[in-house]
């Protein structure tokens, strides 16, 4: 059952208030014209909010929801057109089609739009869910023509180039109004749901949502089917809009116009979809008037071919210069007029079984084609203690901490997390079992509230029917951020950022936790209040830590035990003493000429 938080459901009724007061204003109130405009917007709307659903939610651009449109206009037109017609108009339809063709009522029309843009989108969304960032936008760019070619080459069922006619018409605003309003609430809903928020996570940062538990593969799948049905049912109530079209109504045109909708808008919210759909069909409505040749202020103007597409082009053009994220922005209007309560419920963090974990390395070995980055190497991380890895520059120790997290497998050697070789699964299980990281470059998700940051990550490990926010909230307060919940990630200060990877790790309940130069970039007050919240971890929580870090002034304060690497092979192990004076690792940190001396 997907979490509908009371957020989501301010935001349902923010955006269907005014579109069923449009209806309502336009069906009675206006002249047929601006009614016809007011169902057209309507059924943009739908498709343009599957388009958001996935594109804004994963954060890559689709070329293909205008697909998704004509599939549902030819399933829906297929089923409904007029059966009078169905032998001129179709006469080699295959026998099994031509025996549930035509007649239909629109509503089943919609129907089988929603199963054949289903369909589709089921077999073309499991090789589309694994590419990332503009392979996947390329991929839906594809997805367009190979819908678009495929309907022309299937000149029996669709007519091919030629207009598909005898569709009822119907559309009124009353009549688009619903499938609107469904759409944008399956929006609204989904963007807060645990899905959606794991996805808006991944598209900040694939890497740390991974490491955050995310099964990215999946949210984008599920937000593509999403998008796709949304889009699909808009495309049935297109062709029973306009009654007659062709493929090429579904193609390039109505892709651009699409993106511009959701673009000018701001794709990251549904209300920048509804609202940018809303400026761009009066837009084009107020353009294609003009771009005829017609007389404003008494001045005659001649006819300006193309008028209509350069005058959206320019205004996206101006919009995305002054506003990069469109004009709604990145938080939703509900958010703004009507934010929610603060979170004040805490969760608790330990692990079941933190004190009985065990994290080994057994001669971990990886190179990268020729050169061999880690060589050999073991050493036991310990529930409750703190282990130091260090060394030199390039001696290996990122390149450890991927292998054991699963990031970069080992080419020889194991990694056993509590009796689990990590390498033999899906990254995003890792953390899952018990394993919370951090990146030596921040990775944080940015545009996400610290508080969603951190519940991306309790998400993954919360049990049914607990509170993952309040869960969230117990891991900041650890780190002594929990007044900034509501802040930006990305307007923190850099020392907070760094305490709100370790927040996000310590939500996954982890057994052991992987810092990567925790303390990098900080200044002597920060350092100290890290020092502090790793101590507290390890003695609150019974949380094993591995850190690597070069200040070996907060190794040596805060370590129980240290492990050293040098060119990819382990030198020493030991106490932070016996590190100290070891003569080894004196020699690999300062050479040996100066060791001697
Ligand atoms: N993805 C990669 N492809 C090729 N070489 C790599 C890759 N990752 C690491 N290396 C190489 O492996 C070696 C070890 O790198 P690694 O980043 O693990 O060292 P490190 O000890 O963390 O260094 P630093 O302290 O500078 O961060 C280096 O020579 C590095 O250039």
């Amino acid at each position: 059952m997907p979490r509908i938080g009371k957020q989501a459901v301010k935001g349902c009724l923010t955006l269907a208030l005014p579109l069923i007061a449009l209806a309502i204003i336009a069906e009675f109130f206006m002249p047929a014209s601006y009614a016809r405009l007011t169902a057209l917007y309507l059924i943009y709307v739908s498709a343009v909010v599957g388009m958001q659903i996935y594109s804004g939610n994963s954060g890559i651009i689709s070329f293909g929801h205008a697909g998704f449109m004509a599939l549902g206009a030819y399933g829906s037109a297929l089923l409904t057109i007029q059966t009078s017609l169905l032998s001129t108009s179709l006469p080699n339809l295959p026998q099994w089609l031509a025996a549930i063709a035509g007649g239909h009522s629109l509503w089943i029309g919609m129907l089988g739009a929603l199963a054949v843009a289903g369909l589709v989108a089921v077999l073309f969304g499991l090789p589309l869910s694994r590419l990332s960032g503009s392979a996947a936008s390329i991929a839906t760019l594809g997805f367009l023509v190979i819908v678009h070619v495929t309907l022309v080459a299937s000149a029996d069922i669709t007519r091919g180039s030629q207009t598909f006619f005898g569709i009822p018409r119907g559309v009124s605003a009353f009549v688009a109004l619903p499938v609107a309003l469904i759409a944008v609430a399956l929006a609204r809903i989904y963007r807060d749901t645990k899905g959606g928020l794991a996805l808006r996570a991944a598209r900040e940062d694939e890497i740390a949502a991974r490491a955050s538990g995310v099964n990215v593969t999946r949210e984008r799948f599920i937000a593509w089917v999403l998008g796709g049905l949304a889009s699909g049912a808009a495309g049935a109530l297109l062709a029973h809009f306009l009654g007659a079209f062709s493929p090429k109504d579904f193609y390039f045109n109505l892709t651009f116009l699409l993106m511009s909708m959701l673009i000018l808008g701001g794709m990251t919210t549904v209300s920048g979809a509804v609202g940018g759909t809303a400026l761009i069909v009066v837009m084009v409505d107020l353009l294609r008037g003009l771009e005829g040749g017609s007389e404003v202020l008494g001045v005659a103007l001649p006819q300006m071919f193309g008028l209509t597409d350069v005058g959206v082009g320019i205004v996206i053009l101006i919009v995305m210069y002054r506003l990069r994220d469109g004009l709604f922005g990145l938080r939703e209007v509900d958010e703004r007029l009507f934010p929610e309560a603060k979170v004040t419920a805490i969760g608790a963090i330990e692990a079941p079984s933190a004190g009985k974990a065990s994290l080994e390395v057994h001669g971990v070995g990886r190179r990268f084609a020729g050169l061999v980055a880690l060589e050999n190497v073991s050493f036991t991380v310990r529930p409750g203690l703190v282990t130091g890895l260090i060394g030199p520059n390039g001696a290996g120790k990122s390149t450890m901490i991927n292998a054991i997290s699963g990031v970069v497998p080992p080419s020889s050697g194991r990694v056993l997390l509590n009796g689990t070789d990590t390498a033999k699964i899906a990254p995003h299980k890792v953390p899952m079992r018990g394993l919370g990281r951090t990146f030596q470059n921040i990775r944080l998700f940015r545009n996400l509230s610290v508080l969603e940051n951190v519940t991306v990550a309790a998400d993954s490990v919360a049990q049914s029917g607990e509170d993952s926010r309040a869960l969230a909230m117990a891991a900041l307060n650890v780190v002594d951020l929990q007044d900034l919940a509501e802040r930006p990630a990305n307007s923190l200060p850099y020392g907070a950022q760094r305490r709100l990877e370790i927040a996000r790790a310590l939500a996954l309940r982890p057994s052991f936790l992987l810092l990567d130069e925790p303390a990098a970039g900080m200044n002597p007050a920060e350092t100290d209040a890290l020092i502090a919240v790793l101590q507290k971890i390890r003695s609150d929580f019974g949380i094993g830590l591995l850190v690597v870090e070069h200040d070996l002034k907060l190794i040596m304060r805060l370590c129980d035990h240290i492990v050293v690497l040098n060119k990819g092979e382990m030198i020493a192990e030991g106490t932070p003493e016996e590190i100290r004076n070891n003569a080894t690792v004196i020699e690999a940190y300062i050479g040996k000429r100066r060791a001697a001396a």
